[in-house]
């Protein structure tokens, strides 16, 4: 697919390349999928989803540290299938895990079951690529030294079990990919597409985490419905040629008045991961919230970043408070541009979906992610070693440690908004998570209408006006909007509300601005387009919202972002019936 904005210039190869030219990946594409990774069945019964792709474009990606040391024979690594010492082979090279069995994230068992075998298909598809370079590797892996050559047969002896149950899934995942690649991005019309397309792609531990909710998933279905209770009031004769859904979020410009919601693991749809997501919104000019259990390192991400590419760093708040702080001090020194704390997740939600395909996962290093002996799906690894007792006071100490603005994430009612304004943050993310935290909450449409309702002071004047037609529209129908009243106590200071949660169409955008958001997220619309077709598909993702809010703010009488205002939507008490 060929570029769709020129907004940012695109990065030289020459960026592309990380420290010391090691982990190379020139430009993703969803075409020429080869199966890189095979499946396992661990010693202990435990299955472990292993298959993952590479593009033909991306097979010099890599994670190889410059040879060192001695090599190691095939038969020294196969020596230590029994005895004190752990030893694996990664990308050719061989580590001693055995002190760093009881810290691994992801817990000693799939280690040990794993000992003296080829661990790369499982490592990579879980760890940023940058994971074994010098001062990434954690202090209690020894490197050994380069694997030594070996015949066939030997390195046949190293190589990951594979089950028939995990052969199969690889098969049908690399036979859909296939499909896929033979489609082409052109079947995708619309983001509910990439939902649909992604799910046959995917493997079973991947949709779970990515399509799981809380519970029944009460919320995560009434955030997709919500915005049918508000509906447009569009103006006609407008001379609407000329439209332009560019904005400025926390003061960095974008393409659209969208952002990618901040969403962990996404190497689990595609081998590149969050790089997709930093290159598609780089080359959108869209701004990208990175999560703190990313699966791409920060310093792989900031590598693929555009001169001035704006990026919002979303934090949780590890319990150890030095990792914490050392955290926000790799994200000031990374000159991110929104902090957005994460509230609404001081433990994790019940994602039962998740649950049931417990994967044997492990989660990102360097995230909140802790060693769990008996994880329980991805997601409650993940959340592990968040802080539960995070309070106000926290804000204060955040702001304490960086000068970067400060978002709280997750706020579900209008006192806590007002909280969030009195903390002197610079603005809130109305969210519950997609649904993924306490079922049953109000989709987060209904707090931006009880903020409006109970706390118009929090919007920006001109959004403080109520829906519908009013006495002063009435008075001056020629006027696209009524006009502005001065109001005395303006925006004291920046306050910026952004929304997310269910927003599949360009019209749940428009709506959502209409009603005094500053931009609105998406999260697993991104995931799904990264998965599908990496960041081609991060890219087709952004059109099909910039085709859709373009038409919508058209259709409306709208030429621009800032033309957009209450009085053009209507809020209906009941969610119409879907057809
Ligand atoms: C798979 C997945 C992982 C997520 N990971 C995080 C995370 O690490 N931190 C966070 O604050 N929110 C996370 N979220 C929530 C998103 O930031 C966002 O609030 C949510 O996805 C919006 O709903 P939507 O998926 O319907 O667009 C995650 C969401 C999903 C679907």
């Amino acid at each position: 697919m060929s570029r769709l904005f020129t907004v940012v210039r695109r990065a030289t190869f020459a960026r592309r390349n990380y420290t010391a030219g090691r982990a190379v990946a020139p430009s993703a594409g969803s075409k020429g999928w080869n199966s890189w990774g095979r499946t396992t069945a661990l010693a202990a019964g435990v299955a472990v989803p292993t298959l993952y792709f590479l593009t033909r474009d991306t097979v010099e990606l890599d994670t190889q540290r410059p040879p060192q040391g001695h090599s190691v024979s095939v038969a020294d690594v196969v020596n230590r299938r029994t005895g004190a010492e752990v030893w694996v082979v990664i990308d050719g090279e061989v580590y001693d895990m055995t002190k760093f069995l009881d810290d691994h994230p992801g817990g000693k068992d799939i280690i040990v079951a794993n000992r003296s075998r080829d661990v790369t298909p499982l490592f990579k598809p879980r760890h940023p690529n940058d994971q074994l370079f010098p001062g990434n590797l954690p202090a209690q892996v020894k490197h050994l030294g380069p694997l030594a050559p070996a015949s066939s047969d030997e390195l046949e002896d190293i190589k990951l079990q594979i089950s028939a149950e995990q052969l199969a899934e690889d098969e049908r995942v690399l036979t859909e990919r296939k499909k896929m690649d033979e489609r082409g991005l052109g079947v995708i019309v619309n983001m509910k597409d990439f939902e649909k397309f992604a799910e046959p792609l995917l493997t079973k531990v991947a949709w779970a985490y990515y399509a799981s909710a809380g519970d029944d998933e009460i919320t995560k279905l009434a955030n997709a419905t919500a915005y049918q209770k508000v509906l447009f009031r569009p103006r006609v004769l407008r001379r609407v040629e000329q439209c332009d859904a560019s904005t400025e979020l926390m003061g960095c410009p974008s393409s659209l008045p969208i952002f990618i919601a901040p969403a962990a693991m996404a190497k689990l749809g595609h081998p590149l991961g969050e790089i997709n997501l930093t290159r598609g919104a780089g080359s959108t000019g869209i701004i990208q919230g990175i999560s703190s259990n990313a699966s791409c390192s920060m310093d792989e991400m900031l590598g693929e970043r555009e001169d001035g590419q704006p990026l919002f760093y979303q934090l949780y708040v590890n319990r150890d408070r030095s990792k914490a702080e050392e955290l926000v001090r790799k994200i000031d020194a990374g000159k991110f541009d929104a902090i957005m704390l994460t509230a609404d997740a001081p433990v994790g939600g019940n994602r039962e979906r998740d649950i049931r395909v417990k994967g044997d996962f492990e989660g990102p290093a360097g995230g909140v992610a802790v060693k769990s002996k008996d994880t329980a799906g991805v997601a409650q690894a993940m959340f592990a070693g968040v802080d539960p007792n995070l309070s106000w006071e926290d804000v204060k100490w955040l702001q304490s440690l960086t000068k970067i603005p400060v978002m709280i994430k997750g706020v579900q009612c209008v006192e806590d908004a007002l909280l969030a304004y009195e903390a002197g943050c610079d603005g809130i993310v109305i969210s519950n998570h997609g649904g993924r935290q306490l079922d049953t909450t109000r989709p987060a449409l209904d707090v931006l209408l009880e903020i409006r309702r109970y706390a118009p002071h929090l919007l920006r004047p001109e959004f403080r006006t109520p829906t519908g037609p009013t006495q002063d529209s009435l008075a001056e129908p020629a006027r696209l909007t009524p006009k502005d009243r001065a109001d005395g106590s303006g925006m004291p200071r920046r306050f910026e509300i952004f929304i997310d949660g269910g927003v599949s169409r360009g019209t749940d955008v428009v709506k959502a601005l209409c009603l005094g958001v500053n931009g609105v997220g998406i999260g697993r619309g991104f995931l799904f387009a990264q998965s599908v077709g990496g960041e081609e598909g991060v890219e087709h993702a952004v059109g099909i919202f910039k085709s859709e809010i373009e038409l919508a703010m058209r259709l409306l009488g709208a030429n621009k972002v800032g033309d957009l205002r209450p009085s053009m939507v209507e809020v209906v008490g009941e969610v119409p019936r879907a057809a």
